[in-house]
């Protein structure tokens, strides 16, 4: 007899647990930990995963699992393991940590199809397969089922003759374009050609083209390609020569490309003596955390590069992990650059599709390093031999909705399993990684120089209230508009940075300084300039700008803060000769944009890019000399201990996009607070001074690293359900912990109200409180049915990175 202890996909407190079920015979040496099956809950089928598999059970008459959904275990014994810690130190159930170490494709509702991948004719296929693939190369799973058992399915599988594939349900979601097809035969166009008027031209010129090409093309490569606009194509439509047709596009945004090979660089003396710890814990098998403390430019990827090169050659694996937004083409390219086809990347760019493709490569051994965003972190590797965290600061290692997860603590806790190092890097470390640094926690390495000795570039802050007061109103301060003439003229290139965080354009009335918001969430509409509308960015809502002040009645209400479209105007009014490619998220949401952008950036064809966050990262072009800020200070004023902390790091990383070659660089920050520490000393890149005045102030107001802290929001529609609720916690929370930890609360979050649901908050800071688990999670049971009746909603958040 086998038993399948199985978590069960019914998220709640009392199913938080393994339910065990009897294997029946035909499955017995088909179910493994990790995979996920069909069983019976209560009058319901549902899925789960299975966590081990045993001989006896203590319950007595057991229902049966009902099928597989997997032919191999999706989490390997050691993410099952990581699954169980996700639980327990995010405070989530189980099925929830399981499945946010999967591809979205696993996850939802899709299709399960099997694929014939590969002809061998060794293998028989078994009968009735052999039928079905003959007119199909893929099958639907519940059709394959009724001709072969499941145990013949694994085994071609595992053969490599057939594969398990997901396809979304929805035909919808499949990303389709206009085609245009033609209607007619050559023949018949060759004599509508003629009997066209001498002006139509075009239309000819679209005939001949179909004349030759058959296929089906897609608008925008025809209109491209014939240098026509789409009116030639309609008229042609419209009399049925052709026709238009949404077809599917397929794109592997990285199929195509050649890869220049890299060779690794001999080592810089500081570099070699960065990297010789990372390859003594790996040669070692030992489990060390490092953090590679590197000025911009200091040659960090090197680092990573060749350690990654050292465990390839050991046979084993690696991770790396980039921030999002910086998992640009460029830096793709400096990985698959030096290893090929051994990378798989994962980012959100990528279809469902694809991703699963990247994912079941990995799965499949098929390759040996993967590139990706926060949930790379789960790549199911079984041989990792090195983690690396790039960028380690950044706020998008943690995931905002459950599990609440921080990639790096789950790097670290995979690397204690594999007893391999964990790389953190950054010019910038969080405050909280340079602190474990100093203690020995982390082994600290430095490049404190950059590469050839480059020098940083020299900042320069400008006081934008003395610009105001000479009688300059423009966003340009004098000095940069002087330095951006100066580059067009030597023909240098200057990026201009502007933050948009905690800066949306709202619409605000001049005269009695009303501003509009969400009457659902409590936040100022944010402008959007084309459609002339204002739209709330956390529940959708969209309403027309006022001409009037509903407040005061003055017409003097209008859309305030600068996005980067009106940044553009500006340019292109003071200096109308230069060529701005804007980047942000308007401009970047078609696939490939991103790319195209930077490419002729790179490649001369502007002078000046203009961008958001997204530029803030990764660029390394020789030609930029000038980088501005417009606003160094937009972030400072968020309502968030770490303020500071994120300005500091913003500037410092903008500032080293500028100089980094031959070229010596030069940078501007524009402010209202120029006598702020963080501006100012990013202005120095002088992180040593800001880690120095940045602990002062946590350790006066008992915040990371020196307290840990705890963010406990309660929401619901009525505001005095959710006052109430919020007192109770904080009342139980304060008496069972002890009193040394100080309990902030209950008060309204900073953003008060969103979609119509009241937000209050209680905060904890302490230093140590080994029961605070145990507590938080008798709270979450204590409310679980008002949790799952009245709509009540109760988020805890360790070590919270969003206070909002
Ligand atoms: N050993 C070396 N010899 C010669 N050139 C090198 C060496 N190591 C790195 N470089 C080059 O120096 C430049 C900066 O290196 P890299 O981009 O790795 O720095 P980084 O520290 O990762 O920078 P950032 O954090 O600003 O992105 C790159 O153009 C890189 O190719
Ligand atoms: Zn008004
Ligand atoms: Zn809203």
């Amino acid at each position: 007899m086998s038993i399948a202890k199985v978590i069960v996909d019914v998220p709640a407190k009392q199913t938080d647990r393994p339910f065990d079920y009897l294997i029946p015979e035909h499955l017995e040496e088909v179910i493994q930990p990790g995979m996920r099956v069909i069983v019976p809950f209560g009058p319901r089928k549902v899925q789960g995963f299975v966590e081990s598999v045993e001989e006896t059970s203590s319950f007595k008459s057991l229902k049966k699992v009902i099928e597989p959904m997997d032919v191999v275990p999706v989490l390997n014994e050691e993410l099952l393991l990581l699954g169980d810690w996700l639980s327990k130190t995010t405070l989530c159930y189980k099925i929830s940590a399981y499945q946010a170490m999967l591809p979205p494709a696993l996850k939802a509702k899709y299709e399960r199809k099997l694929k014939l991948v590969s002809e061998n004719a060794n293998f028989m296929l078994p009968d009735g397969l052999e039928q079905l693939f003959a007119s199909e190369p893929s099958v639907l799973w519940e059709e394959a089922v009724k001709f072969a058992s499941i145990h013949a399915i694994q085994k071609l599988v595992k053969e490599g003759i057939a594969e398990v594939h997901y396809e979304v349900q929805s035909k919808g979601k499949k990303k389709t374009t206009k085609h245009i097809i033609p209607l007619m035969s050559a023949e018949e166009m060759l004599i509508y050609a003629e009997s066209l008027a001498k002006q139509a031209s075009k239309q000819k010129q679209v005939i001949e083209f179909f004349i030759h090409n058959r296929e089906p093309i897609e608008q925008r490569q025809l209109l491209e390609r014939l240098n026509i606009s789409s009116s030639a194509v309609k008229g042609l439509v419209e009399r049925q020569v052709l026709a238009e047709k949404n077809l599917e596009i397929y794109r592997d945004p990285y199929e195509q490309r050649q890869f220049a090979k890299t060779e690794p660089l001999p080592l810089t003396g500081e570099q070699s003596t960065a990297i010789a710890p990372i390859h003594a814990s790996i040669s070692n098998d030992k489990h060390e955390v490092f953090l590679l403390y590197g000025v911009t430019g200091s040659g960090k990827t090197e680092v990573y590069l060749q350690s990654i090169q050292n465990v390839l050659e050991k046979g084993e694996e690696a991770i790396v992990l980039v921030p999002e937004i910086a998992l640009t083409p460029q830096m793709v390219n400096r990985f698959k650059g030096r290893f090929g086809d051994q990378v798989a990347v994962l980012h959100s760019g990528l279809s469902v599709g694809e991703k699963y493709d990247e994912w079941r490569k990995i799965q499949r051994k098929e390759v040996k390093v993967v590139v990706g965003a926060r949930s790379a972190i789960f790549a199911p590797f079984e041989n990792l031999g090195i983690i690396i965290i790039d960028e380690e600061h950044e706020m998008t290692y943690k995931q905002e909705e459950n599990p609440r997860y921080h990639a790096r603590d789950a790097a670290i806790e995979r690397g204690k399993i594999h007893n391999c190092p964990v790389v953190l890097g950054s010019a910038t470390p969080a405050l909280e990684s340079f602190a474990r640094a100093q203690k020995g926690v982390y082994t600290l390495l430095s490049l404190p120089s950059r590469m050839n000795n480059r020098p940083l570039p020299e900042v320069e802050i400008v006081d934008m209230r003395e610009e105001l007061k000479e009688g300059n109103r423009s966003m340009f301060s004098r000095v940069l508009l002087e330095k951006l003439k100066d580059r067009m003229e030597k023909q240098e290139q200057t990026v201009l940075f502007l933050n948009k965080r905690g800066h949306s354009s709202f619409v605000m009335c001049r005269d009695c300084g009303y501003v509009v918001k969400c009457p659902h969430c409590d936040i100022s509409l944010t402008y959007h300039r084309y459609s002339n509308q204002m739209k709330c960015h956390y529940c959708g809502y969209e309403d027309q700008t006022p001409l009037q002040c509903p407040e005061c009645n003055s017409e003097h209400i209008r859309y305030f803060g600068t996005g980067t479209q009106k940044v553009e105007e500006e340019l292109t009014k003071v200096i109308p000769e230069a060529k701005v490619i804007r980047m942000d998220v308007d401009t970047t949401s078609r696939k490939g944009s991103h790319e195209k952008l930077l490419k002729e950036f790179q490649d001369g064809n502007a002078d000046i890019l203009l961008g958001t966050q997204m530029i803030a990262k990764g660029l390394d072009f020789p030609r930029i000399t000038l980088v501005g800020v417009l606003s160094a200070d937009t972030m400072l004023h968020l309502p968030d201990f770490r303020s500071s902390e994120k300005t500091f790091q913003l500037l410092t990383q903008v500032s080293g996009r500028a100089g980094r070659h031959e070229l010596a660089g030069e940078v501007i920050f524009q402010t209202y607070t120029p006598e702020h520490y963080s501006i100012e000393l990013a202005s120095q890149q002088d992180y040593d001074r800001f880690y120095q005045s940045e602990m002062m102030i946590r350790r006066n107001h008992s915040y990371p690293p020196y307290y840990y802290i705890t963010l406990i929001t309660v929401s619901h529609e009525e505001l005095m359900k959710t006052v109430a609720v919020t007192e109770q916690i904080t009342k139980v929370v304060r008496h069972k912990l002890s009193p040394k930890t100080v309990v902030l609360g209950p008060v309204a979050s900073p953003i008060s109200r969103i979609k119509n649901r009241y937000r209050y908050q209680c905060l904890i800071k302490y230093k140590q409180e080994p029961n605070l688990k145990e507590v938080l999670k008798s709270i979450l049971d204590h409310y679980q049915g008002e949790i799952s009746s009245n709509g009540l909603q109760i988020s805890i958040d360790v070590n919270p990175y969003i206070l909002m």
